[in-house]
């Protein structure tokens, strides 16, 4: 199993660049699995409560299930990794059955500040937007799809977004095998993840 491990700062276009790897790969021949799975069960907590949690913190991830799931799926058995909620901030108790693929994506902010999930990475990628494109690009998500407000994504990036983005997800860069920088689409960066890829999947 080829496992890839996909890092970078929030809105700085991890999934769309997961997504872009799997168009044009034959369906159901990769994995992927995201990071925002694997946040803390919170349910003992109220949603007030659950809205102050800094989830921009390694602290908030399950990081002992997420590497727990990979090591089953290295061994060739399904896992059932949970759906997570943006609108409620929590788990909701469904669970998605992903099965062992030649080549597993991770793809997440945090994934690779934790030592031995990190060293569980084949290829190491760090995807790069500026900050101002990123804030500019979470804005206008979190408000059409994640249920929140100008007010509500500004407060966050000045409490926690920006300092943890500094303190733990830009330093991570040093780990990466390669950056692809996404201030815009980076057609021929994702042509070449694929093209790595698509050499494993051969028979
Ligand atoms: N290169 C890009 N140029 C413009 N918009 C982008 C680009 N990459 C992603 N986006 C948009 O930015 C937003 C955040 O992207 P997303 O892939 O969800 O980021 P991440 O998973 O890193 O948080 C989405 O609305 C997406 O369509
Ligand atoms: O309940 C939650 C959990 C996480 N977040 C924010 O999500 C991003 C990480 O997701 P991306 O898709 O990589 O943007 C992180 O910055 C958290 O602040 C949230 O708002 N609510």
């Amino acid at each position: 199993m080829l496992i890839i491990g996909i890092a970078g700062g929030t809105g700085c276009g991890k999934t769309t660049v997961v997504n872009q790897i799997l168009n044009e790969l034959p369906e159901g021949e990769v994995g992927v699995i995201s990071q925002d799975s694997y946040y803390n069960d919170t349910s003992h907590l109220s949603y007030d409560e659950r809205i102050n949690i800094n989830f921009d913190h390694p602290r908030s991830i399950d990081f002992e299930l997420l590497e727990n799931h990979l090591k089953e799926l290295k061994k060739g058995i399904p896992i059932h990794q949970p759906v997570y909620s943006f609108v409620k901030h929590n788990r909701t108790g469904d669970t998605i059955l992903t099965h062992p693929r030649k080549v597993m994506i991770v793809e997440g902010i945090l994934i690779l500040t934790h030592p031995e999930l990190r060293d569980m990475f084949d290829i190491k990628i760090f995807v790069h937007a500026d900050t101002d494109e990123r804030l500019i690009r979470r804005l206008k998500r979190d408000i059409s799809e994640r249920g929140r407000d100008l007010d509500e994504v500004l407060s966050r990036y000045q409490n926690t977004l920006k300092p943890m983005h500094i303190q733990f997800i830009e330093p991570m860069k040093e780990y990466a095998d390669i950056i692809i920088p996404n201030n815009k689409h980076n057609i021929v960066a994702v042509d070449i993840v694929r093209t790595i890829i698509n050499n494993k999947l051969k028979p």
